[in-house]
Protein backbone atom coordinates (compact mmCIF):
# COMPACT_ATOMS: atom_id res chain seq x y z
CA UNK A 1 0.00 0.00 0.00
CA UNK A 2 1.44 3.69 -1.24
CA UNK A 3 0.07 6.69 1.10
CA UNK A 4 0.68 10.51 0.44
CA UNK A 5 -0.09 13.45 2.58
CA UNK A 6 -1.46 16.45 1.78
CA UNK A 7 -2.24 19.89 2.27
CA UNK A 8 -4.73 22.13 1.36
CA UNK A 9 -5.22 26.31 2.79
CA UNK A 10 -7.50 28.80 1.42
CA UNK A 11 -9.36 32.00 2.02
CA UNK A 12 -12.59 33.51 1.11
CA UNK A 13 -13.98 37.44 2.06
CA UNK A 14 -16.54 37.62 3.58
CA UNK A 15 -19.38 40.12 2.92
CA UNK A 16 -23.17 40.98 3.33
CA UNK A 17 -26.02 39.55 0.73
CA UNK A 18 -23.95 36.44 0.01
CA UNK A 19 -25.11 32.84 1.28
CA UNK A 20 -22.86 31.17 3.91
CA UNK A 21 -21.69 27.57 3.07
CA UNK A 22 -19.04 25.86 4.97
CA UNK A 23 -18.63 22.43 4.97
CA UNK A 24 -21.45 21.72 2.27
CA UNK A 25 -24.51 23.13 4.61
CA UNK A 26 -25.76 26.47 4.44
CA UNK A 27 -25.17 28.30 7.85
CA UNK A 28 -27.42 31.21 9.10
CA UNK A 29 -25.52 34.06 9.33
CA UNK A 30 -25.50 37.97 8.91
CA UNK A 31 -23.07 37.95 5.88
CA UNK A 32 -21.40 35.50 3.24
CA UNK A 33 -18.47 34.61 1.47
CA UNK A 34 -17.47 36.00 -1.64
CA UNK A 35 -16.23 33.69 -4.68
CA UNK A 36 -16.84 32.42 -8.29
CA UNK A 37 -18.36 29.36 -6.50
CA UNK A 38 -20.28 29.42 -3.38
CA UNK A 39 -17.17 29.77 -2.25
CA UNK A 40 -17.23 26.81 0.65
CA UNK A 41 -13.76 28.23 1.39
CA UNK A 42 -13.25 24.35 4.30
CA UNK A 43 -14.08 21.98 0.86
CA UNK A 44 -11.95 24.35 -0.91
CA UNK A 45 -8.98 23.38 0.93
CA UNK A 46 -9.59 19.63 1.19
CA UNK A 47 -9.98 19.60 -2.48
CA UNK A 48 -6.40 20.92 -2.93
CA UNK A 49 -5.53 18.41 -0.03
CA UNK A 50 -6.56 16.36 -2.32
CA UNK A 51 -5.50 17.00 -5.60
CA UNK A 52 -1.30 17.98 -3.51
CA UNK A 53 -1.64 14.42 -2.12
CA UNK A 54 -1.43 13.13 -5.60
CA UNK A 55 0.57 15.87 -6.94
CA UNK A 56 -2.33 16.81 -8.76
CA UNK A 57 -1.98 21.11 -8.98
CA UNK A 58 -4.92 22.72 -7.35
CA UNK A 59 -8.70 23.21 -7.56
CA UNK A 60 -8.25 26.37 -9.75
CA UNK A 61 -6.48 24.54 -12.21
CA UNK A 62 -9.14 21.96 -12.15
CA UNK A 63 -11.90 24.24 -12.24
CA UNK A 64 -11.07 27.87 -13.26
CA UNK A 65 -12.60 30.77 -11.52
CA UNK A 66 -13.04 32.21 -15.52
CA UNK A 67 -15.68 29.06 -16.57
CA UNK A 68 -18.96 30.01 -16.90
CA UNK A 69 -19.81 26.55 -15.75
CA UNK A 70 -18.36 26.45 -12.42
CA UNK A 71 -19.93 30.07 -11.65
CA UNK A 72 -22.03 29.77 -8.14
CA UNK A 73 -21.46 25.77 -8.94
CA UNK A 74 -21.99 24.45 -5.23
CA UNK A 75 -18.14 23.17 -3.95
CA UNK A 76 -19.76 19.67 -3.32
CA UNK A 77 -19.76 18.86 -6.51
CA UNK A 78 -15.83 20.04 -6.82
CA UNK A 79 -15.25 17.60 -4.21
CA UNK A 80 -16.69 14.85 -5.72
CA UNK A 81 -15.37 15.82 -9.03
CA UNK A 82 -11.69 16.19 -7.22
CA UNK A 83 -12.10 12.78 -5.57
CA UNK A 84 -13.10 10.96 -9.18
CA UNK A 85 -10.11 12.87 -10.39
CA UNK A 86 -7.91 10.90 -7.68
CA UNK A 87 -9.92 7.46 -7.99
CA UNK A 88 -8.93 7.95 -12.12
CA UNK A 89 -5.29 7.76 -10.77
CA UNK A 90 -5.93 4.80 -7.80
CA UNK A 91 -6.01 7.04 -4.76
CA UNK A 92 -8.65 6.52 -2.49
CA UNK A 93 -9.17 8.80 0.60
CA UNK A 94 -8.04 7.82 4.39
CA UNK A 95 -8.42 10.33 6.73
CA UNK A 96 -8.93 14.25 6.67
CA UNK A 97 -8.57 16.69 9.32
CA UNK A 98 -9.37 20.23 8.82
CA UNK A 99 -9.83 23.32 10.64
CA UNK A 100 -11.73 26.68 10.04
CA UNK A 101 -10.88 29.81 11.44
CA UNK A 102 -13.80 31.95 12.08
CA UNK A 103 -14.67 34.54 14.46
CA UNK A 104 -18.47 33.92 14.03
CA UNK A 105 -20.87 32.27 13.60
CA UNK A 106 -20.12 29.46 16.14
CA UNK A 107 -19.63 26.29 14.42
CA UNK A 108 -19.49 23.68 16.93
CA UNK A 109 -23.00 22.47 16.99
CA UNK A 110 -22.91 22.57 12.82
CA UNK A 111 -19.74 20.22 12.66
CA UNK A 112 -21.36 16.76 13.11
CA UNK A 113 -23.61 17.49 9.88
CA UNK A 114 -20.77 18.79 7.97
CA UNK A 115 -18.51 15.46 8.98
CA UNK A 116 -21.31 13.77 7.44
CA UNK A 117 -21.85 15.91 4.56
CA UNK A 118 -18.76 15.68 3.32
CA UNK A 119 -18.13 12.22 4.23
CA UNK A 120 -21.20 11.62 1.73
CA UNK A 121 -20.04 13.47 -1.35
CA UNK A 122 -16.38 11.24 -0.95
CA UNK A 123 -17.71 8.29 -0.15
CA UNK A 124 -15.94 7.87 2.94
CA UNK A 125 -16.83 6.93 6.97
CA UNK A 126 -17.88 10.06 8.91
CA UNK A 127 -15.31 8.68 11.37
CA UNK A 128 -12.30 9.58 8.69
CA UNK A 129 -13.57 13.43 8.77
CA UNK A 130 -12.26 15.61 11.29
CA UNK A 131 -13.38 19.08 11.55
CA UNK A 132 -12.09 21.69 14.16
CA UNK A 133 -13.14 25.44 14.37
CA UNK A 134 -11.01 28.14 16.23
CA UNK A 135 -11.27 31.96 16.62
CA UNK A 136 -7.93 34.04 15.83
CA UNK A 137 -8.81 35.91 19.11
CA UNK A 138 -10.17 38.51 17.67
CA UNK A 139 -6.82 39.36 15.58
CA UNK A 140 -6.43 39.81 11.69
CA UNK A 141 -8.40 39.48 8.53
CA UNK A 142 -10.76 35.88 10.51
CA UNK A 143 -10.73 38.21 13.74
CA UNK A 144 -12.09 41.31 12.01
CA UNK A 145 -14.68 39.22 10.31
CA UNK A 146 -13.41 40.37 7.10
CA UNK A 147 -13.18 36.84 6.02
CA UNK A 148 -13.14 32.85 7.05
CA UNK A 149 -9.98 30.82 6.36
CA UNK A 150 -9.46 26.77 6.28
CA UNK A 151 -6.81 24.36 6.34
CA UNK A 152 -6.94 20.94 5.45
CA UNK A 153 -4.55 17.62 5.45
CA UNK A 154 -4.76 14.74 4.24
CA UNK A 155 -3.76 11.10 3.69
CA UNK A 156 -4.63 8.98 0.29
CA UNK A 157 -3.74 5.07 -0.37
CA UNK A 158 -3.34 3.43 -3.49
CA UNK A 159 -2.33 -0.10 -3.75
CA UNK A 160 0.56 -1.18 -5.39
N1 LIG B 1 -16.24 29.90 14.83
C1 LIG B 1 -15.96 29.10 15.88
C2 LIG B 1 -14.78 29.21 16.60
C3 LIG B 1 -14.56 28.39 17.66
N2 LIG B 1 -15.47 27.45 18.00
C4 LIG B 1 -15.29 26.57 19.18
O1 LIG B 1 -14.85 27.34 20.30
C5 LIG B 1 -13.63 26.78 20.84
C6 LIG B 1 -12.73 27.86 21.36
O2 LIG B 1 -12.29 28.68 20.31
P1 LIG B 1 -11.01 29.59 20.52
O3 LIG B 1 -10.74 30.23 19.21
O4 LIG B 1 -11.38 30.55 21.58
O5 LIG B 1 -9.89 28.69 20.94
C7 LIG B 1 -13.02 25.98 19.71
O6 LIG B 1 -12.20 24.94 20.18
C8 LIG B 1 -14.27 25.47 19.00
O7 LIG B 1 -14.75 24.32 19.65
C9 LIG B 1 -16.61 27.33 17.27
O8 LIG B 1 -17.47 26.47 17.56
N3 LIG B 1 -16.84 28.17 16.22
C1 LIG C 1 -13.79 27.29 -6.98
C2 LIG C 1 -13.41 28.33 -7.99
C3 LIG C 1 -14.16 28.00 -9.30
O1 LIG C 1 -15.52 28.33 -9.20
O2 LIG C 1 -13.75 29.65 -7.66
P1 LIG C 1 -13.79 30.41 -6.24
O3 LIG C 1 -15.13 30.21 -5.62
O4 LIG C 1 -13.44 31.86 -6.47
O5 LIG C 1 -12.75 29.72 -5.27
P2 LIG C 1 -11.15 29.76 -5.12
O6 LIG C 1 -10.84 29.07 -3.84
O7 LIG C 1 -10.66 31.15 -5.28
O8 LIG C 1 -10.53 28.89 -6.32
C4 LIG C 1 -11.02 27.93 -7.17
C5 LIG C 1 -11.90 28.49 -8.26
O9 LIG C 1 -11.43 28.23 -9.50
Amino acid sequence: MKIRVGFGFDVHQLVEGRELWLGGILLEHTKGLLGHSDADVLLHAVCDALLGAANMRDIGYHFPDTAGEYKNIDSKILLKKTVELLADKGYTVGNIDATICAERPKLKAHIPLMQETMAKVMGIDVDDISIKATTTEKLGFTGREEGISAYATVLIEKNN
